[in-house]
């Protein structure tokens, strides 16, 4: 049985992760975000390079993700939405979250990067350059079909990845979808998820 189209789950997604932030206070955040650093650097035993994102208020927190993964001598790159909605990548900065660079597009209320910025981008498929991609999400089912925010861009993304290297999804607790997920030919399942309470499931 599937959950419905990819609006309507989306839709839905999205009221249940504003009503899971809501509830939410910094002590839970924190304790979050400490789960998540936690249990994606099991998947990074050695020094190598990975790809992060820099999380808004409601989605999981990768704050704190980044700062372990750079103290364990990795390189972390996150991404920049360009006008095609496909991702630039640049080196995470410890500290930094989410702003308008991160969901808008350039000329869409997002940020018009300088020249001296454009010079440190990594490239569009600097995926291809990572041993672990740890991905956005509003849900993820068995399979590992995600469901994203709509632009494509991770779908576009992906396509870059080096296929041995590990896809993973960050998920609030219990935002994993028992119902298979509605797939178009471009998605690109994940390997698996991670949620806020430090849960590894391996899907593939
Ligand atoms: N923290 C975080 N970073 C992320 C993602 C994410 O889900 N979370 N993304 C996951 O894919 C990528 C950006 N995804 C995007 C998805 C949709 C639109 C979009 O439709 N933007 C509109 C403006 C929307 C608005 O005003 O709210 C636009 O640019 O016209 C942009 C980026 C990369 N970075
Ligand atoms: N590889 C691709 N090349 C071109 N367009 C694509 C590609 N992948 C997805 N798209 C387009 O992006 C749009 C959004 O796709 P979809 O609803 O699957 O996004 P999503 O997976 O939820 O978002 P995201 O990947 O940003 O998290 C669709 O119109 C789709 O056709």
């Amino acid at each position: 049985m599937t959950a419905g189209t990819k609006r309507d789950v989306r839709h839905a997604a999205r009221a249940r992760r504003r009503e899971l932030a809501r509830g939410t206070d910094p002590a839970a955040r924190e304790a979050a975000a400490v789960a998540i650093a936690d249990a994606v650097l099991r998947f990074v035993p050695e020094p190598c390079r990975v790809a992060v994102y820099e999380s808004l208020p409601d989605e999981p927190p990768t704050g704190r993700l980044v700062e372990a993964l750079l103290a364990a001598g990795h390189e972390v790159i996150v991404p920049i939405v360009l006008e095609d909605f496909s991702l630039e990548w640049r080196y995470a900065v410890p500290g930094a979250s989410g702003d308008d660079a991160t969901v808008r597009r350039p000329g869409h209320g997002g940020h018009e990067p300088d020249a001296d910025e454009r010079q440190r981008w990594l490239g569009t498929d600097a995926l291809a350059t990572c041993d672990l991609v740890v991905t956005p999400g509003l849900s993820v089912d068995s399979h590992g079909t995600r469901l994203g925010q709509g632009g494509g861009c991770y779908d576009r993304a992906l396509l870059h990845r080096d296929p041995s290297a590990p896809v993973v999804t960050l998920l609030h607790e219990g935002e994993q979808s028992e119902l298979d997920l509605p797939a178009d030919a471009h998605d690109v399942p994940v390997d698996g998820y991670v949620t806020t309470t430090g849960r590894v499931v391996r899907l593939r």
